[in-house]
């Protein structure tokens, strides 16, 4: 078919509502499915913003690994379908929009809801993790919210497939970064799905504190995280202070942990 008439074809069965966000390469609408009703988000993409960022690839993989994850907690990308110039995402629209906005709404969240919001993350990531998909931006700016205030993890734009070679500099907040991001220990820069479990880690403490653990001028909050020098405010509880240090265990701590040996002795050693 010629290529107006696939755009006209695919773009004529979504009626497009009001814009949701801009993301780094698109713009985001509300849309309906003509036929059914069906509502969903449109995300538009230039191809040639992705080419100039050469991450055309990077859409390709994305499209290829979440076609096949179906998970409450991850955002749905239902199909895409391109014309000359643009690639669309047909995405989940999630109902309560972005996690940031209700945490700084509500300052911090109660640990109860910490808990829920936490166990639901867990989940995804054990979902994306068994698929070898590394997501590598876990940050409540890519959080969702569902309808039934369930969270959806979203915006692959960074996620591999598991070993990562840190390839691409990473342009965003550090605060979220292992050490072994930061810090080149291992060997050849490979890192693993334990990168996640660290942003999980910073996740809760945001979640529970209102900001990040290590959040500071760049140079400071490198060096706060290489330390992993992290203050908990008295009022979060000392089970939830233990669970962050259980998490945002240094991966290189992990693989010398041997059997039976609790994290406590490797923090003394
Ligand atoms: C699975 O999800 C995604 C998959 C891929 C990409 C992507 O852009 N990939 C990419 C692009 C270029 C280069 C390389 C890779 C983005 C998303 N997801 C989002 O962008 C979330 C906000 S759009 C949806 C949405 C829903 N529900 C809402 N409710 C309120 C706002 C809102 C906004």
């Amino acid at each position: 078919i010629e290529q107006p008439v696939v755009k006209a074809l695919h773009l004529g069965m979504f009626e497009i509502g009001k814009p949701l966000g801009k993301g780094k390469f698109g713009r985001v609408y509300l849309a309906r499915e003509r036929d059914h009703g069906f509502v969903c988000a449109l995300k538009v993409l230039y191809k040639s913003e992705l080419q100039t960022a050469r991450v055309e690839k990077q859409v390709r993989r994305e499209v290829e690994i979440q076609s096949n994850l179906r998970h409450p907690n991850i955002l749905k990308l239902y199909g895409h379908f391109h014309d000359s110039k643009r690639i669309f995402l047909i995405l989940e629209f999630a109902g309560q929009g972005e996690l940031y906005k209700h945490l700084r709404k509500a300052t911090r969240f109660p640990e109860w809801k910490a808990a829920q919001y936490i166990a639901q993350m867990a989940s995804a990531l054990r979902c994306l993790h068994g698929k070898h998909v590394i997501h590598r931006d876990i940050k409540p700016e890519n959080i969702l919210v569902g309808i039934h205030g369930e969270i959806k993890i979203s915006d692959f734009g960074w996620s591999v497939h598991a070993p990562g070679n840190r390839r691409n500099t990473y342009c965003g907040t550090l605060d979220y970064l292992p050490p072994e991001m930061i810090v080149p220990r291992s060997p050849g820069n490979s890192y693993d799905e334990k990168v996640d479990l660290w942003s999980l880690g910073v996740l809760t403490y945001e979640l529970l504190v209102g900001e990040a653990p290590f959040e500071d001028t760049p140079v400071m909050t490198t060096r706060r995280i290489a330390r992993a020098d992290m203050k908990t405010p008295s009022f979060v509880s000392a089970e939830a202070t233990d669970l962050i240090k259980k998490v945002q265990q240094h991966p290189w701590v992990l693989k010398h942990c041997r059997a039976g040996e609790t994290s406590t002795d490797l923090e003394s050693t």
